[in-house]
């Protein structure tokens, strides 16, 4: 399978506080990582030189093969960021609108993309509400739909259902096992541990180490046990 994400012995120092050591991962297409770890442990930060937003010390990433920054992948990429940058002023349809015609999105496709993505993240009935009355948690659903716009082959969601009740999380993990299906590749950060149920390979962040990286049923054998929270607690030391 083509890889999508590479990152090969990437470390990064903030100071003289070391938050990433040596850390190799691949994200391929067709298949989902759960990039975990407890808060602090540099998941925005590994997430950030991938993207080119941040320097890292040394080490090599790419995506889609190409050194990042790079203009030309913008369409290839769905990225949602761990805070929203929305126009409060706006609606959220004049929100999808912008990004869409950002991303090149043709005119006359603009009215049936924009249904599609607030469709998948239950908002089809407020897009002509300004942002600013949403809710913590509307203002991260339509992050994300703005993250889905045009089905970039990979995206980049650093926990994408903050705020989202039970139903709506489970509508959005339906949609990106669908993404996924089609040959999408998902890099997706979360702490809700029953998520991290739900991908293919669960990439552990500890002590700026990459100390596990496997699929969930792997992980769960190889630390005898029946769930990822207690992989977690037990690679963290907190369970015996
Ligand atoms: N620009 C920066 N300057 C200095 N320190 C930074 C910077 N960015 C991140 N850090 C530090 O690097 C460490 C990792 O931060 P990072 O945001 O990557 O963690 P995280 O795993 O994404 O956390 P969370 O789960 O809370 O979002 C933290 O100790 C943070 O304070």
């Amino acid at each position: 399978m083509q890889t999508v994400i590479s990152v090969e012995k990437v470390s990064k120092s903030f100071g003289n506080q070391q938050v990433l050591k040596n850390i190799d991962m691949l994200l391929k297409k067709g298949e989902i990582i759960g990039l975990i770890g407890p808060s602090g442990s540099g998941k925005s930060t590994l997430i950030n030189i991938a993207l080119g937003v941040e320097r890292a010390d040394s080490g090599l990433t790419t995506i889609f093969g190409e050194k990042m920054p790079n203009r030309m992948l913008l369409g290839k990429l769905g990225y949602m960021a761990q805070s929203d940058s929305l126009y409060e002023s706006l609606t959220a349809k004049e929100n999808i609108e912008f990004f869409a015609e950002m991303k090149g999105v043709d005119k006359k496709l603009l009215i049936q993309e924009i249904t599609r993505v607030a469709k998948i993240v239950s908002l089809e009935n407020y897009l002509d509400k300004r942002v600013s009355g949403f809710s913590g948690g509307m203002k991260r659903r339509l992050s994300l739909a703005i993250a889905l716009i045009s089905d970039p082959g990979l995206l980049i969601l650093d926990e994408p259902t903050v705020g989202s009740d039970p139903a709506l999380r489970l509508q959005i993990w339906q949609e990106l096992h669908r993404m996924r299906d089609e040959g999408h590749a998902i890099l997706v950060t979360t702490h809700v541990m029953d998520e991290a149920e739900l991908v293919d390979r669960v990439a552990l962040l500890l002590g700026g180490e990459l100390i596990a990286n496997d699929s969930p049923q792997n992980l769960e054998s190889q630390y005898h046990v029946d769930s990822i929270e207690k992989v977690f607690l037990k690679a963290e030391g907190e369970l015996k």
